[in-house]
């Protein structure tokens, strides 16, 4: 009974904290609820990187700051108890004498993992943890991944026809554009994907054969950063991810501090030209400059190789793959995967599958 009633209100910490996607990384999601005598009297979300936390906006909103101290606070993570870009929340529990904290996950962030459980329980304040603890961990999936992992969650999207291509068998005057196979509404969902992660990658073919843009333009929210794999830097200037509109990162074999660099890409502001080593551990070493970037999540959107690289070396954690009611006998043929099935739908004739990958692999 207790701990249905937690749940109820954990479930709503986890509906607000949901409000953050795409904007609080590399922080995680958190939402939280204030209440007292069966009552919700305040709540919060952590809104956008930099800004407060949630249980500082749930404290915030309670209008009679008295009730606080027969109040119990629910939050979906641990409170923080390290002053990073604000200050800890434990310090704020404690000054406003809340008794009560339910949390849903202890934080995997080295620096608070544990600590601001502790210092709460130090301190008198009854504490319960591992309320809908799963959800929460789904929540923040790309946020635990990032810390725990040290690269970031990665999603696989592709779509393919009834007859396994991605792509139809081109010519020298094919005209240099995606190949559709699904519909508008799957395009509208792609481009909200887009939205919540932050970086797109994708291999040089698929820039070089369709003139991706690869932006946020059938939905609202934040544009990711273009992430392209160039081991020659074989594509042509003209490239709309070349528009200078987003940062663009492009993975090279090329020394980038060479003329080359001057001189195709100057012109173009938020453009890194990566260097690394393609005869040794191209991916991690790609990972670890997207780490540093603080890149948390990234969408990759093909093609073949660039995907099947990933899942073969088993730096994939989700892959949607859409199934379009098309047949192109021949072309490029998509990747094959092996995942566990989580859930499919059908958007308006084109079949959507969700994977994910439970034996992903680290990198540590
Ligand atoms: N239906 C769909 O959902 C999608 C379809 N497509 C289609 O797919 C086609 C392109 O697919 P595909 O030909 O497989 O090519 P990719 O777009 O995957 O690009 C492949 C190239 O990227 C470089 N690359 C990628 N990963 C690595 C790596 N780990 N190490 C080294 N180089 C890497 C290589 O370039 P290099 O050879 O220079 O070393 C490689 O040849 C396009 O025609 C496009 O239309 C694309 C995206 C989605
Ligand atoms: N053909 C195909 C896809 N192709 C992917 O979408 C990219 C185009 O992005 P943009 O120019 O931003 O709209 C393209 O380069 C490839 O990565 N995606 C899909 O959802 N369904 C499809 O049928
Ligand atoms: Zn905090």
């Amino acid at each position: 009974m207790v701990n249905n009633i937690h749940e109820q209100y954990m479930r709503r910490c986890l509906e607000l904290a949901e409000c953050g996607l795409g904007n609080v990384a590399p922080n995680p999601m958190v939402g939280a609820v204030i209440v007292h005598n069966g009552k919700i009297i305040g709540e919060g979300y952590h809104r956008k990187f930099g800004e407060p936390h949630a249980e500082v906006n749930a404290v915030n909103a309670v209008e009679d700051k008295d009730l606080l101290r027969e109040s119990t606070l629910y939050v979906s993570l641990e409170p923080c108890n390290h002053a990073g870009k604000t200050p800890p929340c434990t310090n704020l529990i404690l000054e406003h004498k809340i008794p009560r904290v339910v949390i849903a996950m202890v934080d995997p962030f080295e620096k608070v993992s544990g600590s601001g459980i502790q210092k709460l329980r130090a301190n008198g304040v009854d504490v319960t943890v591992g309320i809908l603890e799963d959800e929460a961990k789904w929540l923040n999936r790309r946020f635990i991944t990032f810390y725990t992992k040290k690269r970031p969650y990665i999603i696989l999207k592709w779509a393919q026809t009834l007859d396994g291509f991605i792509d139809i068998e081109r010519t020298a005057d094919s005209p240099i554009e995606p190949n559709w196979i699904t519909n508008n509404a799957c395009r509208t969902l792609v481009h909200r994907w887009r939205s919540e992660e932050n970086g797109i990658l994708v291999g040089n073919k698929t820039v070089i054969n369709d003139n991706p843009q690869l932006n946020v333009r059938y939905w609202h929210g934040s544009n990711p950063t273009r992430i392209l794999i160039d081991r020659t830097l074989a594509t042509p200037n003209d490239r709309a991810i070349f528009d200078g509109t987003q940062p663009t990162v492009v993975f090279t074999g090329k020394n980038s501090g060479s003329s080359t660099r001057k001189e195709l890409f100057s012109h173009i502001p938020f453009l890194d030209v990566v260097s690394i080593d393609f005869a040794k551990d191209a991916e991690v070493q790609m990972l670890d400059y997207l780490v540093q970037k603080n890149i948390q999540s990234i969408i990759v959107e093909g093609g073949s190789k660039t995907l099947q690289n990933l899942i073969t070396l088993g730096y994939w954690d989700e892959a949607r793959i859409f199934y379009g009611p098309k047949l192109f006998f021949k072309g490029v043929k998509a990747p094959s995967i092996v995942g566990e099935p989580i859930g499919s739908e059908e958007i308006d004739g084109t079949r959507l599958f969700y994977l994910v990958n439970s034996s992903a692999t680290d990198k540590q």
